[in-house]
Formats: C-alpha cells, sequence, structure tokens
C-alpha cells in the first residue's frame, strides 16, 4: 500500500468557534494509482490532500506515504518530504509571472535531489516550443501544462492535484487529464486528485467521496477508460 491515512482528524478554530473539518477519514492508494477524491465545497477535500501532502498537519490519525509515517515528521522532514516526494498541481497554476515556462520549471529542478531534464519534460507535456515564453502569454490550458511540467520534473513519488482542470473548459481539461493519465502510465507516478467533477471518476483506480469531513462512499474501478473518452 503506498498511501494509507487512517482516522485522520482535522478541526480549525477561528475566534471561539471550532470546526472539525475531518471526522475520521480512511484513504488508500497503491503505488501507480490514480485516486479521485469527490465531494462539494468545503467538505474537507484540500485539507485532506494537503496534509497527506505535508503542507498541513493534522490533529490525530495516522498518514503514510511510501512507508514514511507523515504523521510523525518533524518540521524539519516534512519539509524536505514535500520537497523531495511530492508534486503539487492547483486549479490556478500558481506560476512566477517574471519567469519563462522553461525558467518556471528550472527553478523547481534546480532545488531537487533528482532531477529530470527540464526539456524532456517540457516535450512531454506539449510545451518545448513555448518553452521561452511568459505565462501571461499562454491559455490557461497551456499554464497548467507548465504547472504539471513544474510538479513532475523533480520526478515526485507522489502529484497530488487540486481541482487541477477547475478553470478550464471542456476540451483544454480533457487535454489536462489526458496529460495525467500519460505521466501516470510513463513515469509510474501515483496520482491524487481532487475534483468536483463526478465525470473525472471513470479514469480512476479508486474513488472516493467526501461529504462534512466523512468519506460517505468509496470504490475501485474494475475498467478505467481513458481520459479522451471522458464526457460531460
Ligand atoms: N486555514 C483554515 N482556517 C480555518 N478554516 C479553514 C482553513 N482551511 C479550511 N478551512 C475550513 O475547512 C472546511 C473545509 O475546507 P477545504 O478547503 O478542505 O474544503 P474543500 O472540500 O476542499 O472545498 P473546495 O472544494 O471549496 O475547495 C471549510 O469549511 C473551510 O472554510
Amino acid at each position: 500500500m503506498f498511501i494509507k491515512v487512517e482516522n485522520l482528524i482535522k478541526s480549525y478554530t477561528t475566534g471561539e468557534i471550532t470546526t472539525q473539518v475531518l471526522k475520521g477519514v480512511d484513504l488508500t492508494l497503491d503505488k501507480g494509482e490514480i485516486g479521485v477524491i469527490l465531494g462539494p465545497s468545503g467538505s474537507g477535500k484540500s485539507t485532506l490532500l494537503n496534509i497527506i501532502g505535508g503542507i498541513d498537519r493534522c490533529d490525530s490519525g495516522l498518514v503514510e506515504v511510501d512507508k514514511v509515517e507523515v504523521t510523525k515528521l518533524s518540521d524539519r522532514a516534512l519539509t524536505d518530504y514535500r520537497r523531495d516526494q511530492i508534486g503539487f498541481v492547483f486549479q490556478f497554476y500558481n506560476l512566477i509571472p517574471d519567469l519563462t515556462v522553461g525558467e518556471n520549471v528550472e527553478v523547481v529542478s534546480n532545488i531537487s535531489r533528482s532531477p529530470l531534464s527540464t526539456d524532456e519534460i517540457l516535450e512531454s507535456v506539449g510545451m518545448a516550443d513555448k518553452k521561452h515564453r511568459f505565462p501571461k502569454e499562454l491559455s490557461g490550458g497551456e499554464q497548467q501544462r507548465v504547472s504539471i511540467a513544474r510538479a513532475v520534473v523533480k520526478n515526485p513519488n507522489l502529484l497530488l492535484c487540486d481541482e487541477p482542470t477547475g478553470a478550464l473548459d471542456f476540451e483544454a481539461s480533457r487535454e489536462i487529464l489526458k496529460l495525467l493519465q500519460k505521466i501516470n502510465k510513463n513515469f509510474g507516478t501515483t496520482i491524487l486528485m481532487i475534483t468536483h467533477n463526478s465525470a473525472i471518476s471513470a479514469m480512476a483506480n479508486r474513488v472516493y467521496r467526501v461529504r462534512s469531513g466523512e468519506i460517505v462512499e468509496s470504490s475501485i474501478n474494475k475498467t478505467m477508460i481513458s481520459a479522451e473518452r471522458i464526457e460531460w
């Protein structure tokens, strides 16, 4: 088992009000699989992903990734874990506006332990010919390709995607999903992805549905379909 989450609990306190955002979440994913987390806004999906990725801490429970007990790591070790093992892709790309496409990717590869080649990655995401452009000269779908290149160049064990197609139209979304599927296949990268869109679950090995901080449904897809065939 590559990801093991057990009885994960997390609360946030604002002023005098404490809200339990994760109420005992269990989740597993095997190496090389694609997992999808579905659920309405505010149900705790990002909180769950951020704890798995070492951006946030839980109150109690277990997160284990590739046999590392993430929930036990010191702050220093958690930073190393995040830098060395995890690639993040967000809804709004978060590219550095003053850097070109190539430079945005190199910023990450320069601080990575065993990076892949920037040119090779840009080639695989279909952005090699736009290496010298700036983010504002790209479409949303192209910017997301660059942000995927930036996440993958460090050769992460786990790619965490928070609504990667949330800001894109249907065609651009499908291209991004095809790209994620290709990365999963070519690099063997395990992918865990949050989405509002239940059609996307057809390309996942495992699907988790979250509601109000709890997993209300989990399923395993015996037959995954190619992202090419996803419609909504
Ligand atoms: N840092 C924080 N401080 C206080 N409350 C927070 C914090 N982060 C998240 N929350 C609250 O926790 C709940 C779950 O948020 P989370 O972002 O995990 O949900 P989500 O399912 O990812 O939602 P969305 O689909 O809208 O992104 C929300 O009610 C949110 O307001």
